[in-house]
This record gives structure tokens, sequence and C-alpha cells, in this order.
């Protein structure tokens, strides 16, 4: 069966909980266990028989990191890939309505659609069969899985039919609890969908006739598939949720992409036990998962792992050790010192450091700041306590002032 892939990556007004990481790449791109966050998506979406093309859909500028991304890409996957570029950011929905014709040009009976802000085991193939199996070959999926009742407040919550698994409620992050089952951001639609996504578009459209605004066509065509078609399509016997154990997380903030990668990570050792660090006589002593970029220069005394990414062109000195950390590219760990659940920025050395925590509440004060750098030196330091976001580590991390020293807080000393 012919097939398509759309990947929403969103655009540069997108994704703030991710600044200033977000500023040096686009956050599609930034490295999660040692590959560009989508690469995730596109290497799953390759492997699914029939796949035709997988296409990146946004409002970014195109830009020279994204096309020699796209290019390698398409080498590797041996897939056809293409970046469709929004004239403005038109929601979850519009931008898949807006380019329908290049999604179903080549005949794709179904395609998958992926937000590129997730990490996932992606069972797509496992989509494909529940939907043989369950409703008909017309419907639509969506991936679930299970949250706690707090978390579930901050996604898309489905209710459904024990038995069928049809989809009868959904509520986009409801205010009060709605079930523990939450919407993944991955879907599986026929063309089918473009009848129900239109019929929103018409609507916007005659409400916004009575409007008298210059851009009232362009405002019809922001759609946001959850709220405007999930929520409307739910209860008609066409919409189905797929339930996976398999991992799952979503990477908004900085902290998180830690998390993602200990996943991913996790992961290499049955998909790609090549790309995982080994022990060796003489080499640095590996501790669980670790990710070494080959052009990396590592120290034959330093401690990596678990849980550790190191960059393109990294130098690691003597006596370091790196533990829940991803490591960017040109960075270079001075001799004996100590990464604990940190990002360390591009190109960063230490010496002046501030300790902060970057999880989605108390990064925010410090966006403003210009380069993230990330470091602690000669001491382990524990992460400091974060109650903001249950379930994501929280992160230390340095940033670099240029011209000030700041000591390292007492009271975060081991
Ligand atoms: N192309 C494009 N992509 C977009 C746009 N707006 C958002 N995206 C992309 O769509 C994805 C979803 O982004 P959000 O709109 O920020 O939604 P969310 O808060 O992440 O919630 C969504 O994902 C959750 C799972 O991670 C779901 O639980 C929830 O129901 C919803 O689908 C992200 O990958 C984002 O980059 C847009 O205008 N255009």
């Amino acid at each position: 069966m012919p097939l398509k892939a759309v990947i929403l990556i969103g655009g540069p007004q997108k994704g703030t909980r991710f600044r200033p990481l977000s500023f040096e790449v686009p956050k599609p791109l930034f490295p999660v266990a040692g590959v560009p966050m989508v690469q995730h998506h596109i290497e799953a979406c390759a492997k699914v028989p029939g796949m035709k093309e997988i296409l990146l859909m946004g409002f970014y500028q195109p830009n020279e990191a994204l096309s020699r991304f796209l290019v390698s890409a398409q080498q590797e996957f041996k897939v056809p890939i293409r970046y469709l570029q929004e004239y403005a950011a038109l929601g979850t929905g519009g931008g898949i309505y807006h380019f329908r014709d290049q999604i179903l040009s080549g005949g794709a009976e179904a395609f998958f659609v992926l937000n590129a802000d997730v990490c996932s085991e992606f069972p797509l193939q496992e989509m494909l069969e529940f939907r043989q199996q369950h409703g008909d070959v017309h419907s639509f999926v969506i991936l679930g899985t299970t949250a706690n009742r707090t978390q579930a407040l901050n996604y898309g919550c489905i209710v459904a039919n024990a038995g069928t698994q049809e989809v009868q409620h959904y509520v986009e992050k409801p205010s009060t609890f709605v079930s523990e089952i939450i919407n993944c951001g991955i879907y599986l639609f026929t063309p089918a969908i473009f009848q129900h996504i239109g019929e929103v578009f018409q609507r916007n459209q005659q409400e916004l006739a009575l409007e008298e605004s210059s851009n009232g066509w362009q405002r019809a065509e922001v759609i946001r598939l959850e709220q405007d078609v999930f929520t409307a399509l739910a209860g008609s016997g066409k919409l189905y949720v797929y339930k996976t154990d398999g991992f799952w997380s979503q990477i908004k903030s900085a902290g998180s992409a830690i998390y993602a990668s200990r996943l991913y990570l996790n992961q290499y050792s049955k998909s790609h036990p090549e790309r995982l660090a080994q022990n060796k006589p003489g080499g640095p002593v590996i501790r669980g998962n670790v990710y070494i970029h080959p052009t990396a220069s590592i120290d034959s005394t330093a401690v990596l792992g678990p849980n550790v990414s190191i960059g393109e062109g990294v130098t690691v000195g003597a006596g370091v050790r790196v533990r829940e950390s991803i490591v960017l590219h040109g960075a270079s760990l001075h001799d004996h010192t100590c990464v604990l659940n940190t990002i360390v920025g591009w190109d960063s050395t230490w010496p002046w450091y501030k300790p902060v925590c970057i999880c989605r509440e108390h990064f925010l004060p410090a966006v403003s700041w210009v380069q993230l750098c990330v470091f602690l030196h000669r001491r382990a330091l524990p992460a400091p306590p974060c109650h903001s976001s249950p379930g994501y580590p929280c992160t230390i991390c340095c940033l670099q002032l240029p011209g000030r020293s700041w000591p390292i807080s007492k009271t975060w000393e081991l």
C-alpha cells in the first residue's frame, strides 16, 4: 500500500521553552542520543513497507542546516524527503490541509502524521495492523499511552470503548480529569481526513466572512487537528486509539531532551548497538548507555555514563566525570570536571559558570542569557530539587557570563 508520512516541525516562534538551545539550530535538529531529533522519526517511517515519501512541514525559513540534513537523511534512508514551508503557522491541521495535494500525490492510500517534539518507539507498523483488525480500513488511528491523572491534563485526553478502542470522547488539555489515555501526537489517516478538515475550513471561512478583515481567508486556514477535528470525530465511529506500552515522551524543554536521550540510548542496545560506546583497553570507562561521536577526543581516564551523548569534535580531559548529560558539538570539558544532568552548550569551555536549573519553570527567567554553557568544576553536584516538571529530571547547567565569575553554591555540594 503506498504510504506517506508528514512530520510537523513547527517554526521559530514555537518551542520557546527550548531556548536558548534552539537559537543555534532549529529545535527539530537538536541532537538527541547523537542524532537530530527528527531523524528518529524519519528512520521509523522509512522502515514501514510502502513508504513513498516523508514530508517535513513547518514555518521555518529554509536554512542551510535543514537542507543539509534533508540531503544526508535521503541518502541514508533511501526515501524521498522534502520540506514544505507554510506561509504562516497554520496549526497542526492547517498545514496538512494546505498541502493535501502534495501529500496525496503518487496515490498515497494512507499517511502518518507525527509531531516532531516527541520521542517514541514509533509503532507505525502496529498502527497499520491495528487498523486492519479494529475499525475499518477507512478509519483514523491515534497513538495513545497512559499517563497519571495529573500529567494527563497537559495532553489530549481520550475516552475510548474498552472493547473496540473507538474514540468516544476527546478533550484537548482538559482542566479537570477526563482520562488517563493521552494522545501521543502520532496519527494514521486516510485521504478522507481532508473532508473533515475541509469542513472546519469552510466553517472558519463563513465565520470570518462576517468580519471585515483582509486576511480572513488566510486565518480560515489555521486549523487545530486536536480541538477542531478530533473533538468532532469522537463518537462518530471513525476515530480509534491504538494504545502502546512502548516508551514515549514529549521533548518540550531542555531537561526533557536528556530524558528522551536516555530512552533512545536504551533502545540502541537492540536497534543500533553499533552506536553505543564499549569499554576498551586504554579507553575511557563507559558505564551504561553512552554515545560518542567518532570525532570526539576522550581522555582514557574519563568516566562516562549512564545516559551520556558526546557530540562532534568534543574534547573531554583527564579525570572528567559525565553522567546523564548531552555534550554538544565543539564543547571542551577540562580536566577533572564533573558534568551531571546537564546540556553542555555548543563550543563552550568552562571557566565562568553559575549553576541554574533549566527545567521549564526555573529556566524561563534565564532565557535572555546569550549562551548556555554547562559546567561544574571538580565537584560532583546533585541536581537541585525541582517541583515544576514532575517526571522530568531537573537539569543543572551553567550560563556563560563573559567577564563574571560565579561561585558554586555551597548548598549544592555533595
Ligand atoms: N507545521 C506546523 N507544525 C506545528 C504548528 N504548530 C505546532 N506544530 C507542531 O506540532 C506539534 C504539536 O505542537 P503543539 O501545538 O505545541 O501541541 P502540544 O502542546 O505539543 O500538544 C500536542 O501534542 C501532545 C503530545 O505531545 C498531545 O497530547 C496533544 O494532544 C497535542 O497533539 C509540534 O511538533 C509542533 O512543532 C504549525 O502551525 N505548523
